[in-house]
């Protein structure tokens, strides 16, 4: 991304807190005018007023549950007919992390209905204008869950495998165009998800805890590298290159009509 004052406007979801805040900061900075979306007002007012009086830029809350359907359509209907959005940052997220039994279903819809269809549906909302345009940047916030599961992820895991899929599935898509989509696979970070998914940071090997604000600049220096897949925390590309190598050579190994030898019937 380039530093100038004719950024146009950069969507931030779940910009009331931990990720989503520190990229509202950091595009601010840049010269985006923003559309912050959460539903916790006070924190979206505030940080708003913030970084107008600190960039001049212009900040609009979308003050929205993406969990629900009405206020989901209210963002959809607004993010289809601005113009001026150059960039969406998918970030609002929520986990509640214990197994299945002990999660409620109202719980796992939550997730699935933030991490999942708000996402796919506020994509569906800017991709039209990026596409006629040949210009506009998607940002997707999958997780390190989203290729691995623990025994008390098995849901938030669900949705953001679904994130991974999906965005490199838009890539494919999108290939050859200058639409630029993102895929963003953080690991822990010291937020509130954990908090309000069950589990305090203070839980965790402090050591493995990225701070916020260190999370999102690596996201960015990703994104102005032009990369497809950011790792913020992985430090030996060759992992990334492995993982990325080893799923193609499975797909590719996959494509045969025959049963495999060791499912012949004795
Ligand atoms: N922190 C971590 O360790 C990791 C986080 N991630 C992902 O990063 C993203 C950002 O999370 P993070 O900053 O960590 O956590 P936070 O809890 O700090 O932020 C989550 C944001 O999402 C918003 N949000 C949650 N539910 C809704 C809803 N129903 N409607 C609208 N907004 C909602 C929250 O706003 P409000 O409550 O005001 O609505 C908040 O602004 C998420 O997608 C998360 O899954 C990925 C990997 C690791
Ligand atoms: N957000 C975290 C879990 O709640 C993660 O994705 O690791």
């Amino acid at each position: 991304m380039k530093d100038n004052k004719n950024m146009g406007t950069a969507v931030v979801t779940g910009a009331s807190s931990g990720l989503g805040e520190v990229f509202a900061e950091r595009l601010a900075k840049r010269g985006y005018n923003l559309k912050l979306v959460a539903r916790r007002k006070d924190r979206l007012d505030s940080l708003a007023e913030k970084l107008e009086n600190k960039y001049g830029i212009k900040v609009t809350n979308l003050v929205a549950d993406l969990g629900s359907e009405t206020d989901l359509q209210g963002v959809v209907n607004d993010l289809s007919a601005d113009k001026s959005i150059t960039l969406l940052i998918n970030n609002a997220g929520t986990s509640t992390l214990a197994s299945v039994t002990a999660t409620s279903t109202e719980k796992q819809k939550a997730m699935i209905g933030v991490n999942v269809t708000a996402l796919m549906l506020l994509s569906n909302a800017v991709l039209p204008l990026f596409i006629e345009r040949n210009e506009g940047v998607l940002v997707n916030i999958a997780s390190v869950l989203g290729f691995y599961s623990l025994p008390i992820s098995a849901v938030y895991s669900g949705t953001k495998g679904f994130v991974v899929q999906y965005t490199r599935g838009l890539q494919e898509e999108l290939k050859g165009t200058n639409v630029r989509v993102q895929l963003v696979n953080p690991a822990t970070t010291a937020t509130e998800i954990w908090e309000v998914g069950g589990i305090p940071l203070s839980a965790l090997d402090a050591s493995t805890i990225m701070e916020t604000e260190d999370c999102v600049d690596a996201i960015l220096v990703g994104l102005d590298n032009g990369e497809l897949a950011t790792h913020p925390s992985v430090n030996d590309q060759q992992l990334i290159d492995n993982y990325e190598d080893a799923r193609l050579k499975l797909f590719k190994g996959s494509q045969h009509s025959k049963a495999a030898d060791r499912y012949t019937i004795q």
